[in-house]
This record gives structure tokens, C-alpha cells and sequence, in this order.
């Protein structure tokens, strides 16, 4: 066995993820309490979404993986705060996207570990504050709306940010009943839907009060995403049909006129959506997910090549630049923020046939993270990663993504079923948590 095949006591690097966690959420307890976003180098802290008031978005992101680790005294002391200081009743605007993923989201898996009914309220009372960018004549949704007046800005949006909610509302109206959150949001995908082009491709740029395009690039990567990524999620979780029909169309499509092979890698190009004309050889780390998705949607070859062409590219340089040229082989980008994606595709694949492959990947980029993004105060970007320079931000989904993903796929985890189970795409477990012990 050479090196990196030597056997890898899981259950140890399990136990590591899991200090790790503890030691951070610590010093998030001790010199951030409450706010957004972390400065671990600094010890300060940064608003996010709103521009000058916190919302405890680290707290609520960090939740449910907290529950999954045991960590229920830490569990217990965010709860509490959640329920004594945590009020939207902001006049302030926010993005409604990342709202949504990562507070309603982090809100309605929090609720569904502990079963506390203030979550589940607080979840719905953000979302009663974000429907209002729906109200628009296609249903594709405003980029922007005000917590308190519900005044909405930016009708300049993109498939992301149209089609990013289905599991998230799917889940509040399975909960409470109103049907509004899931209309909302099937309304606002088969909107964006509704105008691919001839050849099955979206673009990333688009009017929602006239429904006309405003750019011809199609990408998998951002701002693109996760729209296909719900469309397959609105039929995992929720088995919607029309979800699948939309998921199976699109990435036909995707795989007929972006896919392409460069020196045996296996890549996904932008092109132009109505001529799919090659655009760019340039890739983003944020697409480095969508192996993950291939393989759930059924095309496992394509999924596992395209994560090993990124995995390759993460053993080259230790940690992901966040801009790549496979044609040239250079970074086009060389910061990282903490991205989570690879470590997200590797959980996927393994999820579904258990091969130590993946985990490998997923090991590799912990312990890069370990060696090059740890800080004083817990876990921090790269400003460089060729340079391995350190930058003074932990992004909320650090703590609902890749710590989760890691202590799920070495810990052998008894509070998650691993054979039933649905992560969003911020990491939020809407499905699969099971009772403690
Ligand atoms: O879907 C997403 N995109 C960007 C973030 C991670 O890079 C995170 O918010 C989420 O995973
Ligand atoms: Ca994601």
C-alpha cells in the first residue's frame, strides 16, 4: 500500500472534526456571540445579510451540526439565544437568497433536530418577510426586500437566485400547513424554466418583472448553481414530478453542450445558450458541487470524472483556487473563501456507494483546511493559496457545510440515517435526523 493508501482510522479523524467544532464554536461563545459572521484572526465579527445589525447567522448555521456531533450543551446555549434575542423585525434589506438557505434553512433543521416550536415560528415569520419579492408578474422573485417594510429592490436576477427555495419552503408548508412558501417557490423555478432555450440551457441573467434575458451565458457554476440543483432536490425531497422532468431536461442539455474532455479530465464549459458556442475554459470552484448532483441524478460516470478532475486540481495546490484554466493550468483566482464544494460532491458520492474514494478526498481537504486555514480564533478564508496567506473571515456555512460534511462521512454518525436522508444546498439536514440515542 503506498501512503495515501495506508488504511485511515475514520472513527479518530470523526473524533478530530468534532474537536475541532468544539474549539471554534468556544471561541465564537467567548468574542462573537450572537453576531454574523466571525473574524477569527482578529477575534471581531462582521454583519451579514443585513449591513449593520446582526442576526446570529454563524449560531443558527452551526445548529444542527452542533446536534449531529452530541454537542447538545452547545446546542442548548444557541437555542436560548435564538429564542430570547433573535428578532427580524428589521428595517434593513437583505439578499433574499442567502436568507433563505441559510437562516430559514438553518432555522427549520434546528427545529426538526430538537422539535422546539420557536424555531419553526421564527423560520416562518423570516419567510412571511421574504414572500413579498414574489409578488412579481413572472414569480421570479426580486434580489432584494426590507425585513420591516417589505420594499423590494434588483429585478436584475439569475437562476440561483430565482430557483434556490423549494426544499426550504417545501418544508415550511409541509409544517405549517400554508401552502404559500411552496407555491412561491415552484412558481419562481417553473418561471425560469419556462424559458430555456431551443437547445435546453439557460442563461444567468434575466428580468423578473418581463421575463426577458439579459445575458447568453449558460454556466453550472454561480449564478447559476443551484437552480438545477433544486430541481432535482424538489423531486429527492419532496417528490415532485415536475421538479424531475425539469432536473432530467435541463441537465440533458448540459451534458450535450458543456461537458468536454481536456487531456483525460472531464470539465463543464460556459457556453452560449441558444448557440452553445464555447465561451470560457475558465472554471469556478463553487461548480465543483455538481459532481455530486450528477451522480444523485443518475449519472454516476459523469459525476465521478468530473469530481476527480477537481479532486486532482485540490492535489496539486493543497486547497482550491477559486478561479482554474484547465487549458492553461493556472489559477485565474487564488483566494478561497472557505469553500465547501468539493467536500460536498465527495460527501454525495460516498453517500451513495460508500467508496473510499471519495472520503479521501473529503479527508484531504479537512486536513489542507486544518494545516493552512486555521487561526487564533477558529477557521478563516485564504487571501492567497498559492502563497497560503490567510485573510480575517469565517463564512456562516463553514459551520453548517464542510464540518458537517466531514464528521458525516468519518464519524459513522448515530443521530443521522445515512440510508434516508436530504442536505440542502447549504448543508441544512431537512430529512434524515434521528432522535438521540
Ligand atoms: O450554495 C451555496 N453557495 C455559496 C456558499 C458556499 O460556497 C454557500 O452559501 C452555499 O453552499
Ligand atoms: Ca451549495
Amino acid at each position: 500500500l503506498g501512503v495515501d493508501e495506508a488504511e485511515v482510522d475514520w472513527t479518530a479523524l470523526g473524533e478530530d472534526v468534532k474537536a475541532e467544532m468544539r474549539w471554534a464554536w468556544a471561541n465564537y461563545r467567548d468574542h462573537a456571540w450572537g453576531k454574523d459572521d466571525f473574524l477569527p484572526v482578529s477575534g471581531g465579527s462582521r454583519s451579514f445579510p443585513l449591513r449593520d445589525h446582526h442576526l446570529g447567522l454563524s449560531l443558527i448555521e452551526a445548529m444542527d451540526t452542533l446536534w449531529l456531533m452530541g454537542l447538545d450543551a452547545e446546542f442548548a446555549d444557541a437555542l436560548g439565544w435564538v429564542k430570547a434575542a433573535l428578532d427580524f423585525d428589521v428595517d434593513g434589506e437583505v439578499s433574499v437568497f442567502e436568507t433563505s438557505i441559510r437562516l430559514v434553512g438553518g432555522l427549520l433543521s434546528a427545529h426538526l433536530a430538537c422539535n422546539d416550536p420557536a424555531l419553526l415560528a421564527k423560520a416562518r415569520d423570516l419567510a412571511d418577510r421574504l414572500l413579498p419579492a414574489f409578488d412579481t408578474p413572472t414569480g421570479i422573485p426580486y434580489r432584494y426586500v426590507n425585513l420591516k417594510t417589505g420594499a423590494v429592490r434588483d429585478p436584475a436576477t439569475n437562476p440561483a437566485e430565482t430557483g434556490t427555495y423549494i426544499p426550504e419552503y417545501g418544508t415550511l408548508s409541509r409544517l405549517t400547513g400554508d401552502t404559500r412558501y411552496r407555491e412561491a417557490a415552484d412558481h419562481a423555478l417553473g418561471a425560469m424554466y419556462d424559458r430555456r432555450s431551443r437547445i435546453g440551457l439557460l442563461a444567468d441573467k434575466i428580468d423578473a418583472r418581463t421575463g426577458e434575458w439579459l445575458s447568453r451565458r449558460a454556466t453550472i457554476g454561480p449564478p447559476s448553481d443551484s437552480f438545477y440543483e433544486y430541481c432535482w432536490d424538489g423531486w429527492q425531497l419532496l417528490g415532485d414530478p415536475g421538479c424531475k422532468t425539469m432536473y432530467d431536461t435541463l441537465t440533458a442539455a448540459i451534458l450535450a453542450h458543456q461537458a468536454v474532455r481536456h487531456k483525460g479530465a472531464f470539465w463543464f464549459v460556459d457556453v452560449d445558450f441558444e448557440t452553445g458556442a464555447r465561451l470560457s475554459t475558465e472554471q469556478d470552484e463553487l461548480a465543483s458541487f455538481y459532481g455530486g448532483l450528477l451522480a444523485q441524478g443518475g449519472a454516476a460516470a459523469e459525476g465521478a470524472a468530473y469530481t476527480r478532475a477537481w479532486a486532482a486540481v485540490q492535489d496539486r495546490f493543497g486547497i482550491l483556487p477559486e478561479g482554474y484554466d484547465y487549458a492553461t493550468g493556472q489559477p485565474t483566482a487564488r483566494t478561497n473563501s472557505l469553500r465547501p464544494e468539493l467536500a460536498d460532491a465527495a460527501f454525495n458520492l460516498w453517500l451513495l456507494d460508500r467508496s473510499d474514494e471519495w472520503r479521501r478526498i473529503g479527508r484531504a481537504h479537512y486536513l489542507a483546511m486544518k494545516r493552512w486555514n486555521k487561526a487564533r480564533f477558529g477557521y478563516t478564508d485564504m487571501a492567497d493559496v498559492v502563497t497560503r496567506r490567510q485573510a480575517d473571515h469565517c463564512p456562516g456555512y463553514w459551520w453548517s457545510e464542510q464540518m458537517k460534511y466531514y464528521y458525516l462521512m468519518f464519524a459513522d454518525c448515530p443521530r443521522f440515517d445515512y440510508r434516508d436522508n436530504y442536505l440542502s444546498t447549504e448543508g441544512n439536514v431537512l430529512k434524515g435526523l434521528l432522535g438521540p440515542d
